[in-house]
This record gives C-alpha cells, structure tokens and sequence, in this order.
C-alpha cells in the first residue's frame, strides 16, 4: 500500500534540466503511457536538488485506517498523475513537487497519520482579563478608558458606586453610581463590594456582582480605581489580574490638566497634586505604566490595547477568581 514520506535531503544542487532537452514525442495523456513513463520521470525528478530535499515518495507503509482512494496502485497512480498533479518547475524558485489536490493530499496525510486533522482552535480561548487601571488624580485615567470603551467592544468598563456628589455631564450609571453615604455603608454591610475606600473624603466602590456576571459572558473587566484602591485590589486579587498605571509625561502637565478641568477648589488641588507626588512611587506595585502625553490620548489608549493583546496572548493565562 502507497503513503507518501517527505524526505529531507542535503543534496548538491544539481542544476534543473532545461525543459527543451525533454525527449521529444514523449506521451503525457494516457494512464498506460504514465506507467511506462515512470522511471524516466523520476529521473527527470530526481535530477533536481529541490526535489530531493522536499519530495514526497509514495512508501511502503500499511495504512492505519482504509481509504477508498488510497488503497489501490491505480489510487496511487491517480494520486501522482492527476492532471493537476504533476507540476515539475524549473525554476529554482519553486519547489519541484509532485502535488496532489489539497483534499487528496490531506486526506493521504489524514490515512497515515491514523486520524483526521482537527478543525478546533489550537489553543483554547483565552481567559477573560481584569484590567486595574489607576493613576494619579488628573492622569487620565477617565479619558483613556472612555476612548478604549469606543474601541474595544469586549471589554465592560466596571462602574463604581461613590457617594460623593454628581459633577456637572457626568451620567449617574455610566461614570459612577452615585449613592448616599447610608446606602454605600449598606452595600459594605452586604458585602457587595469587591473593594471600598474613603477617597477625599467620600466612598468608592466595585460591586462584585457586574463583575462576575460579565466575565460570565466572555468580557474583560476594566476596573477605574485611585491608587488606594489598585493596592487593595492587589491585595485581593493578587497576579490574577493585570495591573496598569497611568502617569501624565510631567508633573507639570498632570497639574495643569487638573487646573484646566476646574472640577476642584484651590485647597482641593493642594491635596490632589502632594498626594499625587506620594503615589508616583507606587508605580513599582503595578505591572505596567502607560504615559498619557499631552495631545497624545489616542497613543495611550493604544498602548493600552497593546496591554490587552500581549494578556490575551500569554502561554500562561491569568485565571481570576472572585
Ligand atoms: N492625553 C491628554 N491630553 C490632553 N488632555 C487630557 C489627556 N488625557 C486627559 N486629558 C484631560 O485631562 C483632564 C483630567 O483627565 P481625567 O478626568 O480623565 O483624569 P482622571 O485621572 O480620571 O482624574 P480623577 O482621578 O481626578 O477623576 C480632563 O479634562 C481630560 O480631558
């Protein structure tokens, strides 16, 4: 019984045979004059260095499984000289192989390896991801997140609970869920919170539940926290999920973005901009640090992507467990 064996040779190159050199009247249609034209081409073949590194013979192997088309010489006749199959180049370029139709040729590989070639992804899907993303106050944290939620639909951006007051354009629902501050100590008596804090004097928090639910559904989580909050968060969900810290390029720029947002009284900046100088030092707790430049937002937000893409592709995935 015919297989086919792919032989890797270390020939000389021998020059390949100019085409007018062929003997001339040579039959090529009938199956009765391929047979007895057998020897000549595999000299012709042979002849060629290409050949002989990347042939594939037909051997004497029995197959694991029958195959109708393979299982008879006159198959293996068919499978050779098939009008398709038999394309000899004399270009250097192009490898000298005997070839069959791809069909054919899989399913010979199919019958000799003993089972047929799987259409199912190689790797399994990766896991879905929990991005932390946290930064200094006036950073950029919201403004890259937002962009990244325009372009990446996979991704669920988290909403926090917070009980301090609405600012005006932000969305109750889409930038925070804004709660009093009875209905937030509730929600931490209900343990409902992955993790809270007291920032500036008012609390946020995540709820657990979104989470859960939309990691359910395939989505990375994308989690908006103050540095406070990614430390605790690092403390809950360890290396499971992928920490990133945005800085501005300067502090001068960071200052500047929060003078121009005039979202904060004068004492209020005071206390944004020496704590912002405390929590740079912290950029040693996360895994990665995207420079959000000024005029050069759609640059973070690709290097965040980037972040995502390199996640997705890790041998070792993240398994988060909340
Ligand atoms: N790359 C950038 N270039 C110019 N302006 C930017 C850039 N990124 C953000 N900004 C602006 O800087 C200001 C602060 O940004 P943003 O509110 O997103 O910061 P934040 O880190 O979320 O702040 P906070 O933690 O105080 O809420 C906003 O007015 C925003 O539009």
């Amino acid at each position: 019984m015919g297989g086919w064996v792919k032989l890797k040779t270390s020939s000389p190159s021998t020059p390949p045979r100019d085409k007018k050199s062929k003997p001339p009247n040579q039959p090529t249609n009938s199956l009765t004059n391929q047979n007895a034209l057998i020897p000549q081409m595999f000299r012709k073949l042979s002849s060629s260095s290409l050949f002989l590194r990347y042939t594939i013979f037909p051997v004497s192997t029995k197959p694991v499984f029958k195959s109708q088309s393979y299982n008879h010489p006159q198959s293996l006749r068919r499978l050779f000289f098939s009008s398709s199959s038999l394309k000899m180049s004399d270009s250097p370029n192009s490898p000298s192989i005997p070839t069959t139709t791809k069909p054919e040729l899989l399913r010979s590989l199919e019958s000799h390896l003993g089972s047929c070639f799987s259409n199912d992804p190689i790797t399994p899907q990766p896991n879905p991801l929990i991005i932390v993303i946290s930064g200094a106050s006036g950073v950029g944290k919201d403004a890259v997140i937002n962009k990244l939620r325009q372009v990446r639909q996979s991704l669920h951006f988290v909403v926090t609970a917070t009980s301090r007051p609405m600012r005006p354009g932000e969305i109750d629902g889409k930038d925070y869920f804004f709660v009093s501050k009875d209905e937030f100590l509730s929600m931490i008596e209900k343990d409902e919170l992955l993790e809270h804090a007291l920032v500036y004097g008012d609390y946020k928090g995540i709820p657990k539940k979104r989470i859960q639910e939309f990691m359910g559904k395939g989505y990375d989580i994308v989690l908006r926290v103050d540095i406070q909050g990614a430390k605790t968060l690092r403390k809950i969900l360890g290396s499971s999920a992928v920490f990133v810290f945005i800085v501005a390029e300067s502090e001068l720029a960071m200052v500047e973005r929060l003078v121009d947002r005039r979202t904060e009284s004068h004492e209020e900046l005071l206390v944004r901009v020496a704590t912002a100088r405390e929590e740079i030092r912290h950029v040693k707790d996360f895994d990665y640090v995207v420079v959000n430049a000024k005029g050069k937002l759609d640059d973070s937000v690709k290097r965040v992507e980037s972040i995502i893409d390199a996640e997705k592709s890790k041998v070792h995935q993240r398994v988060v467990r909340i």
